[in-house]
């Protein structure tokens, strides 16, 4: 990490230690870390100490800074941090033109920028610009010998992948790496900067837990023959629980596609194998943990295609339908909700490693698929859609005032549950709602059907575009 000065007078570098004083009349009011801080991912030396690099967009930087999340005692700061997509290691090249404790102290820059980059961060640019040489092979030296996965099940369960040919990924290759694998645990160390600021509230996995697996998605260097480089385009860490009596369960804890590489269709690649590897070894499921909602949405694509090519699935969702087409649903008092039944949910477990929850999600797409022409039975979808989030918000009882949802991770669903409580304080089980709170939860519930009647939509559009 580099830290120089621009101006010929400026005063000198820092104390790292916040000084505090009192009595200042103009407070500093700090400058928002992601407001001064860049960051390029970069393959090459010459591009470092330029913008030629791919600027990435940290999910969230100022929480990494103690100080109300703020930068305290710099006059035109401006930090610049490079990090080699050869080797991982990051440069930090930090300008002012002065620094002054207007009553906030002056913030330690160094040791908050290795909160994120730990021992990546190298102090010096030349020692940084070496990497690109002597650590060329890097990510080749990890993979070559490590085996590599196949792309499609070996009971015959494929689906195509995210729109583009398999042309297009004829070099590519997935390995895993056992976390008890010493090299596997030095790689994600590398990567942790990138989790931190890439992937919206992850922390780092457990080296030391031989339970992880890391699965990394590269692509084949052809221009040079004589010497396989591979670039690391992605990676899964999954997590392996043990099911009794000698099964297993695999949780899909972070995923990341670099962003020089997102929307080309890689994730779900790595998705798809990483699918594929759960039906080959027959584990019970393939879960995902606290999924963010684009990653969802990728995930459930590739999902929905998968259950359109799936006959007992399909056969479920057609005798819904039909049921579905028998009449006016807003007219009714009880709305059935159309789902599939224990068997077929315990057959696309079985067969596609798809949990229950994430297979509900995908029902309702399949339900939105089935219902052709939909817009002659859009009334009574969202019928459908809105009853399933209210008992999703309220619990499954028309009588729940007073009881509240909160969603908390637990162990027993690897994907997030929620518990139920009542008020203490509550009026015969319940709470007295006010015109206006009640008037604010039909607006909120509303709210929620119309987003997931847009993501439905979304993905609807997206794979029948592809089945076409
Ligand atoms: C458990 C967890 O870890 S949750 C956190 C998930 N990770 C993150 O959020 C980190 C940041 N994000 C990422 O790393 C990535 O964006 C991921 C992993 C979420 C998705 O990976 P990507 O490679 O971007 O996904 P992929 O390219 O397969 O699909 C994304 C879109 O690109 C489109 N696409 C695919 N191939 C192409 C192509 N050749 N040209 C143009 N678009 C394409 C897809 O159709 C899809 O479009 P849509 O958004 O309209 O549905």
């Amino acid at each position: 990490m580099g830290q120089k000065q621009q101006h010929p007078n400026a005063d000198p570098l820092p104390e790292p230690k916040k000084k505090r004083r009192v009595g200042f009349s103009n407070i500093d009011a700090g400058v928002e870390p992601n407001d001064c801080i860049k960051i390029y991912l970069v393959s090459k030396k010459e591009e470092v100490g330029t913008s030629d690099g791919y600027r990435i967009s940290p999910v969230d930087l100022n929480s990494f800074f103690e100080e109300d999340e703020k930068i305290y005692g710099y006059q035109g700061l401006k930090i610049t941090i490079w990090i080699s997509s050869i080797s991982f290691h990051a440069y930090a090249d930090i300008t002012f033109q002065s620094t002054s404790d207007g009553g906030k102290g002056i913030t330690d820059l160094k040791s908050a920028l290795e909160k994120i980059f730990g021992e990546t961060l190298l102090e010096n640019k030349d020692d940084f610009l070496q990497t690109f040489s002597t650590e060329n092979n890097f990510i080749s030296s990890v993979v070559s010998n490590e085996e590599k996965l196949q792309t499609k099940a070996s009971n015959g369960h494929t689906t195509h992948f995210n729109g583009s040919s398999e042309a297009a990924f004829s070099d590519l290759e997935v390995v895993r790496l056992m976390m008890s694998n010493l090299a596997a645990g030095h790689l994600y160390s590398r990567l942790v900067p990138l989790v931190l600021l890439l992937v919206d509230g992850s922390n780092p996995i457990d080296v030391i837990d031989p339970s992880w697996e890391l699965y990394l998605l590269t692509r084949k260097k052809t221009d040079q023959p004589a010497n396989t480089q591979h670039i690391l385009l992605g990676f899964a860490a999954l997590y392996r629980f043990y099911r009794y009596p000698d099964g297993s369960r695999l949780r899909l804890s972070q995923i990341l596609v670099l962003p020089p590489y997102q929307h080309k269709g890689y994730g779900s690649y790595l998705v798809e194998v990483l699918s594929n590897v759960a039906i080959s070894e027959n584990v019970y499921d393939l879960t995902v943990e606290e999924p963010q909602e684009y990653f969802q949405h990728v995930r459930t694509s590739f999902d929905v295609k998968r259950l359109l090519a799936f006959e007992p699935a399909q056969s479920a969702v057609k005798s819904a339908v039909l049921h579905l087409k028998q009449g006016k649903l807003s007219k009714k008092t009880q709305v059935p909700r159309f789902l599939p039944s224990a068997d077929v949910v315990d057959e696309v477990r079985k067969t596609l490693k798809i949990n229950k929850k994430q297979f509900l999600q995908c029902w309702e797409i399949l339900i939105y698929l089935g219902l052709d022409p939909i817009e002659k039975h859009m009334e009574d979808y969202v019928t459908i859609i809105c009853n399933r989030v209210k008992d999703d918000i309220l619990g499954k009882d028309s009588e729940t005032a007073g009881k509240e949802v909160i969603e908390v991770p637990s162990v027993h669903d690897e994907e997030t549950s929620f518990v139920m409580f009542r008020l203490q304080n509550s009026k015969a089980g319940g709470i007295q709602m006010d015109e206006d709170q009640t008037k604010t939860q039909e607006q909120q519930l509303q709210q929620l059907v119309d987003e997931r009647i847009k993501e439905v939509k979304l993905i609807a559009q997206k794979v029948s575009h592809k089945h076409v």
